[in-house]
């Protein structure tokens, strides 16, 4: 059942267009990412989703109210993440949950988040004196104090560590076993490979490709290398073994590193072929295609920055 639908979204600030007719939608229970390049405007549509902007044209739908006309009733069904600067500084963590939690009808009991999202010591911390960690697992808290059914995280893990990247992911799995819906904005490859059941891929104002991960990782048609070494006395010669199997573009050794290029499933036949020659290798690598290399098939550039 769809969640949220997006149908023709529209907006633009003076004379730049940041969002043409854009569509999505959003599965109960799905972790769905947003992700695109810096100014891609994803902040702006999940900010017209939670009805924080007003579009030009299209209609949002969540959980089946309008985010303009109907958002006092939405925001009881929604939690959405802060940013960094809309707290103060010297509020307490207990304070910042009890705050939030004053905004809801019928909010969760905020000593059992702090509980479970393991900020029960920091209870009186004062939120300028948690680790980067810390704040963003106050924001999960924050966001879900209402008992929300759909959870906004937007950037979440930028400036974090990789460490605490890592944990802020496993917060999210997290969320998502709780059957919290997730709309995830990122412009982290792996973040999204990662966590998301579906991705949207935003690129100057539209949808270039949604799908999941998987599916955009498989969809791209270019070369990839796998490579190996043979073990000493192997007296296979590769190139010629390996050189007319399907899929395969290029081998070459150099003593006994092997490279092998090619497209689609080579990797299987050339494993296969090794095994029947009984060819046994070692430090197998295949260096498979990201969702990077899924951004460059579609837009021409890389995300990475
Ligand atoms: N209130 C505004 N007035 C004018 N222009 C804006 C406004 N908000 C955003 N923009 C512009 O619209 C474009 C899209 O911004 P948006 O924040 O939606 O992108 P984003 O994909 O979330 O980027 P980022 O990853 O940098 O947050 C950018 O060029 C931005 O400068």
């Amino acid at each position: 059942m769809a969640i949220i639908e997006v149908e023709e979204l529209s907006k633009r600030y003076d004379d730049q267009a940041v969002l043409d007719r854009v569509s999505f939608s959003v599965e109960e229970g799905e972790v769905f990412g947003i992700l695109g390049p810096n100014g891609a405007g994803k902040t702006t549509a999940v900010e017209c989703v939670e009805g924080l902007r007003r579009p030009d044209s299209g209609t949002v739908r969540v959980l089946g109210f309008d985010p303009l006309r109907q958002g006092a009733r939405l925001r009881e069904h929604i939690g959405v993440q802060l940013q960094h600067t809309q707290l103060p500084e010297n509020i307490k963590v207990w304070e910042a949950l009890d705050l939030y939690a004053s905004f809801y009808d019928r909010p969760r009991d905020w000593r059992e988040l702090l509980e479970q999202w393991g900020l029960a010591d920091k209870r009186n911390a004062r939120f300028s004196k948690l680790s980067g960690g810390q704040k963003q697992r106050l924001f999960i808290a924050l966001a879900l104090v209402g008992d929300p059914k759909v959870a906004f995280l937007d950037e979440l893990t930028t400036g974090l560590d990789p460490q605490a990247r890592r944990a802020t992911w496993e917060l999210v799995r997290r969320v998502r076993a709780e059957g919290v819906t997730v709309v995830l904005v990122s412009h982290f490859m792996d973040e999204v490979e990662e966590l998301c059941d579906r991705v949207a891929i935003l690129d100057r104002g539209g949808i270039v490709a949604l799908d999941s991960p998987e599916s955009l990782i498989d969809g791209v048609d270019a070369e990839y290398r796998m490579s190996f070494r043979l073990m000493e006395g192997t007296a296979a010669e590769p190139v010629r073994l390996l050189g007319n199997l399907d899929g395969v573009a290029s081998v070459s050794r150099t003593g006994e590193l092997v490279v092998v290029a090619g497209r689609g499933d080579f990797a299987t036949a050339v494993t296969a072929s090794l095994a029947r020659e009984y060819v046994t290798v070692r430090d197998l690598r295949i260096d498979k295609h990201t969702l990077d290399d899924a951004f460059i098939a579609l837009t021409g550039r890389s995300l990475q920055v």
